[in-house]
C-alpha cells in the first residue's frame, strides 16, 4: 500500500495544491510566497522541475515555504518497472508527500513505484483531465472518459495504489467504486468564469470538494492573476464552502 490515510489538509486549511508551473525557480518562489498562506500542498510540475532542477526543493524548503505545506512532485513517471522505481528512489530523496506516475504504465509499474519509495504516496493519474470522449476514441479507448477511468482506477488500487488523480466528474463514481479509503486528487478545476484552456472535463473548486475530491489543484486561475494570493485565498473560499464548515 502507498501511505497511510486519506489525505486531510493542515487544520485550518482548505485542501488546495497550487501548481507552480513556472517559467523559472525566481518566478516560482515569488508564486509560492504569495499562495502559500492560502494552500495546503505546492505542486511542481515538468517545467518547473526540468528548468530549475532539483534544487528548487531545497530552495523552496530554505525560504520555509514547505514549513507547514506539502510536496507534491507531479513528475508523471511512465516507464518500465525498473526505470520507474529508480525514479522514484531518486525523487524520494526530495521528501515529497505525492509523486504521480501513469496508470497506462500498468500494475507491475505502479507497484515498482510503490514498493520503491514507501513514504511517498504515488498519485496514480487515470485519464489526463485535458482528454475528452473524442481524444480518448482517438488513442484506442473508445466510450465515456468515466469507463476508462473506472478501470484504471481499479486497476491502480489492485496494484497497491490508495492515491488517485481524476477529473472532479469522476469523484462520485470512483469514491462509490472504490470506497473511503482512496485519496482523490483533481485537477481540471475551474472557477466560476475561469478560462478553461486545455483542460476538458471541470467542474468548480466547491462542485469538486461536494463531490468527495480530497485534494483539489488549481494552476494558472491563480498563477495569471493578477494578485495571486487574492487568486488563491478565492479559490480556497470556494473549496472550503463546498466543503461546508471546517470542524477544526
Ligand atoms: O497530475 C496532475 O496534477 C494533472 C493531471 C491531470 O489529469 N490534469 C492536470 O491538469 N494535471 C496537472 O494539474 C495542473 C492543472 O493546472 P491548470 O490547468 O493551470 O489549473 C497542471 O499542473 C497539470 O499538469
Amino acid at each position: 500500500m502507498s501511505g497511510a490515510a486519506r489525505y486531510l489538509p493542515p487544520a485550518g486549511r482548505a485542501p488546495l495544491a497550487v501548481a507552480l508551473d513556472a517559467p523559472d525557480g525566481a518566478t516560482a518562489l515569488r508564486w509560492a510566497a504569495a499562495v502559500a498562506p492560502s494552500a495546503a500542498v505546492l505542486k511542481i510540475g515538468l517545467e518547473l522541475f526540468y528548468r530549475a532542477g532539483p534544487g528548487i526543493v531545497a530552495d523552496l524548503r530554505e525560504a520555509g515555504l514547505l514549513d507547514d505545506l506539502d510536496l507534491f512532485l507531479d513528475l508523471k513517471l511512465h516507464d518500465i518497472p525498473a526505470t520507474v522505481a529508480g525514479g522514484m528512489r531518486s525523487v524520494a530523496t526530495l521528501l515529497p508527500r505525492f509523486v504521480t506516475v501513469h496508470a497506462s504504465g500498468g500494475a507491475a509499474m505502479i507497484r515498482a513505484a510503490i514498493e520503491a519509495a514507501p513514504d511517498v504516496e504515488v498519485a496514480v493519474v487515470t485519464v489526463l483531465t485535458s482528454l475528452d470522449a473524442a481524444a480518448l476514441a482517438a488513442v484506442g479507448l473508445a466510450g465515456p472518459p468515466d469507463d476508462a477511468v473506472r478501470r484504471l482506477a481499479v486497476l491502480a488500487v489492485e496494484a497497491g495504489a490508495r492515491t488517485l488523480v481524476c477529473s472532479p466528474r469522476e469523484v462520485r463514481m470512483v469514491r462509490s467504486e472504490l470506497g473511503g479509503n482512496v485519496t482523490l486528487i483533481t485537477p481540471g478545476v475551474r472557477p466560476v468564469g475561469a478560462e478553461a484552456a486545455d483542460q476538458a472535463r471541470i467542474a468548480t473548486p466547491g462542485e469538486a470538494l461536494e463531490a468527495g475530491a480530497d485534494l483539489v489543484v488549481v494552476g494558472r486561475p491563480i498563477t495569471r492573476a493578477p494578485d495571486l494570493g487574492m487568486a488563491a485565498r478565492a479559490v480556497a473560499d470556494s473549496i472550503s464552502a463546498g466543503r461546508g464548515p471546517d470542524p477544526g
